[in-house]
């Protein structure tokens, strides 16, 4: 029997997912629009926990303050209709003409004032709603022509801008963490802070980093030629992981935005495993929203829109039973141990072991049988059959 979505999975959609009429830079909408709140209805129906939006997916660009008042009420009155939590806001800054240089990193100053206003009045909306979390996703950060941008002088901008808004965060009081969304490329040539690693890089200068993390998604990391998986650990490890965008992707051409497991599947069992099991060896767990970050195939009319957003959620139910019985299964626990893999989490030296002591240890190198060492098989051959056993319910 299929695994059916609750509140308690914590799945959440971007409205724009469902909501995307389908016009790409080829060819018209071949879907009409879809309300809002028409989308929260059918998203609790089919199980959905939480949403996430744009400012412009809910209040159109230049809307007057008395009609945007009224979308917003009537918005609210939706999510108390269902229940449905606001679990994640972000800024349109990339789909207005006057963002086409970019919007905290564009070079005409009038711009990045204009966009750090647009930014802090969603943000004071996004406390209103309960949001947790604000994902900066910098889609128009960035250049086609290398001479056209000074990446040292973009990177001082878009630290301000961000360093800016999280003061304003905490001035205010809000309940609110940032999250910076990597992307490569697409739609600028080259976009700024591309992976996840630049994007933890450049934290780590900003004042306010303390309340500054990632929200990765499959598909950019796999763009990037990447592993999402490795790239969420590292971000969990540095504990920096304060959202996700699960989608699928394959390989390495335009963002896909694939319902989540239609892309790269064996990868999404491992980010999955991780998601739901934690590391092998401990360390901290995600806890956030299990969101989703895709888009309903162009070729699909609005019947099929629905269907896409519950394969995202069955996918997911699916991969995490495989995992909890890859976790469970005894011929599992051999192979781990004959790979090593929790060896790893022991550290290298003995506790309070110094440099002096391991100089002196000549088990470690002069009596050290390299060779014999190099002869090892570590099977992780036998241990990805596993995987792709228990994937495929074969076991
Ligand atoms: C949130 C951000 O502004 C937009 C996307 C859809 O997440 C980029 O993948
Ligand atoms: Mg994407
Ligand atoms: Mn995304």
């Amino acid at each position: 029997t299929m695994p059916q979505p609750t509140r308690e999975d914590r799945f959440s959609f971007g409205l724009w997912t469902v909501g995307w009429p389908a016009r790409d830079p080829f060819g018209d909408a071949t879907r009409p629009a879809i309300d809002p709140v028409e989308s929260v209805h059918r998203l609790a129906e089919l199980g959905c926990w939480g949403v996430n939006f744009h400012d412009d997916d809910l209040i159109p660009f230049g809307t007057e303050a008395a009609e945007r008042d009224r979308i917003i009420a009537r918005f609210k009155a939706a999510l108390a209709d269902t229940g449905t939590v606001v679990t994640t806001m972000t800024t349109n800054l990339f789909t207005h003409p006057v963002f086409k240089d970019g919007a905290f990193t564009s070079n005409d100053r009038g711009v990045r004032r204009f966009a750090l206003r647009k930014v802090i009045r969603n943000l004071d909306l996004a406390a209103e709603l309960g949001a947790k979390t604000y994902v900066f996703w910098g889609g128009r950060e960035g250049a086609e022509v290398d001479s056209g941008k000074d990446i040292a002088a973009a990177l001082d901008r878009y630290r301000e801008g961000i360093d800016l808004l999280a003061a304003y965060v905490k001035e205010q009081g809000y309940d609110i963490r940032f999250a910076i969304e990597p992307k490569p490329n697409e739609p600028r040539g080259d976009i700024l802070l591309p992976t996840l690693g630049h994007a933890l890089a450049f934290i780590a200068e900003l004042e306010h980093g303390d309340i500054v993390g990632v929200n990765p998604e499959v598909g950019h990391e796999q763009m990037a030629g990447l592993n999402y998986t490795a790239g969420i650990a590292q971000a969990l490890w540095a504990g920096k992981l304060f959202h996700i965008d699960l989608n699928g992707q394959r390989g390495i051409k335009y963002d896909q935005d694939l319902v989540f497991g239609h892309g790269d599947l064996l990868s999404a069992f491992a980010t999955v495993d991780l998601l739901e099991n934690g590391a092998p060896g401990g360390g901290p767990k995600y806890d956030g929203p299990l969101h989703f970050d895709y888009k309903p195939l162009r070729t699909e009319d609005i019947d099929g829109v629905w269907a896409s957003a519950a394969a995202n959620m069955s996918t997911y139910l699916l991969l995490k039973e495989r995992a909890a019985a890859f976790r469970a299964d005894p011929e599992v626990a051999e192979a781990f141990a004959v790979s090593g893999v929790a060896e790893l989490a022991k550290p290298t030296l003995n506790p309070g072991e110094t440099v002096a002591d391991l100089k002196a240890d000549r088990s470690a190198f002069e009596d050290y049988d390299a060779v014999k060492a190099g002869e090892r098989g570590y099977g992780y051959v036998r241990l990805n059959q596993l995987a792709v056993e228990h994937l495929m319910g074969a076991r």
